[in-house]
């Protein structure tokens, strides 16, 4: 069985006479979780609103389990589970009466299911409280239990980040992981910000003006022999820096911080030298993502934003 969920075949958008979606192919994998990163107005959300049958293609095919969103609308979008907008809820009821309404709405939805779901995005604890109540982290997290209630193959959710804290980051991060493994499900998420997805993703397709300038896997950008940079915070920083002189390039040294390049595997020999040579640690920081890197050389610009 093939593992492809999604597939974009050449998808264009053209609204009145401007190319907004310029040609886009890619697919996406059952059980990885892809990030769709561009600027402001690259297209994210209008791809995204055509992945999920609320707009019109003008060019090409979006397939979901093989199924042609233009010619199979229904057995199409029956595999998609999606927040597009902000979650809808009655804040009167609890996440618990939520889910039961909604569930109510789509056929072969189980009392078991609904359970499952609250525990696959971590809201058992607060589910019998009023949806009103729920905070933006929750409020997420109710919206994707919602969307998965019908156990479907693609679930995209366009900006998950946006507005939440970096608490609220961190367990976005650790139940779309989960989700992705335990369902099965694709996942798709859109962010103009590199940093908050990178950790959560597989793969990172790159957009910018319409078009797909890059795709690339995670783990591949992290390499072991990639050079990165790297900031210390040791004591007695004067000896530190004469360990690291014969080795690596020093960039700046400050009153208690060191920033070196080196490459990622030798990061733990630092540590180790330091750590017998009675130099206190207190932080070790990698300070540039090769990823960014390569993105902002990509888009051309210093920021992504
Ligand atoms: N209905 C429309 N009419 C005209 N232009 C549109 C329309 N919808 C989107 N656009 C244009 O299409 C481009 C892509 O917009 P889109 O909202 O898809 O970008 P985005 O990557 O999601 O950005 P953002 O993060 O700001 O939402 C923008 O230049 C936008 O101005």
């Amino acid at each position: 069985m093939s593992d492809t969920a999604m597939e974009l075949i050449d998808v264009k958008k053209v609204i009145g006479n401007k190319d907004i979606i310029k040609g886009l192919t890619f697919n996406i994998h059952k059980g990885e979780v892809f990030g769709f990163i561009g600027p402001n107005g690259a297209g994210k959300t209008t791809t995204i609103r055509m992945m999920v049958g609320l707009m019109g293609l003008s060019g090409g095919d979006v397939r979901i389990l093989g199924n042609s969103i233009k010619s199979d609308f229904k057995d199409a979008i029956r595999e998609v589970g999606a927040i597009v907008e902000n979650p809808e809820m009655y804040p009167f009821m609890t996440g618990k009466q939520n889910l039961t309404h909604y569930a109510r709405m789509m056929p072969k939805v189980t009392k078991e299911r609904i359970q499952e779901v609250v525990k696959l995005v971590g809201l058992e604890k607060a589910i019998n409280e009023k949806a009103g109540k729920y905070s933006l982290g929750m409020r997420q997290r109710l919206g994707i239990a919602q969307a998965i209630l019908h156990q479907p193959s693609v679930l995209i959710l366009d900006e998950p980040t946006n507005g939440l804290d970096p608490a609220g980051i961190r367990e976005i991060r650790q139940y779309i992981r989960k989700l992705a493994e335990e369902e099965n499900v694709a996942v798709i998420i859109s962010s103009h910000l590199l940093s908050e997805i990178e950790l959560m993703c597989d793969r990172i397709g790159l957009i910018k003006n319409g078009e797909m300038v890059a795709i690339q896997d995670v783990n591949a950008a992290t390499e072991q022999t990639t050079v990165v940079e790297v900031q210390l915070e040791v004591t007695p920083i004067q000896e530190a820096v004469n360990i690291l002189t014969e080795d690596f390039g020093i960039k700046a040294s400050g009153r208690d911080t060191l920033l070196i390049q080196a490459e990622r595997d030798r990061i733990p020999d630092i540590i180790e030298t330091f750590v017998k040579q009675n130099i206190r640690i207190y932080q070790v920081t990698v300070t540039t993502s090769t990823l960014e890197d390569k993105f902002f050389d990509l888009i051309g610009e210093n920021t992504i934003e």
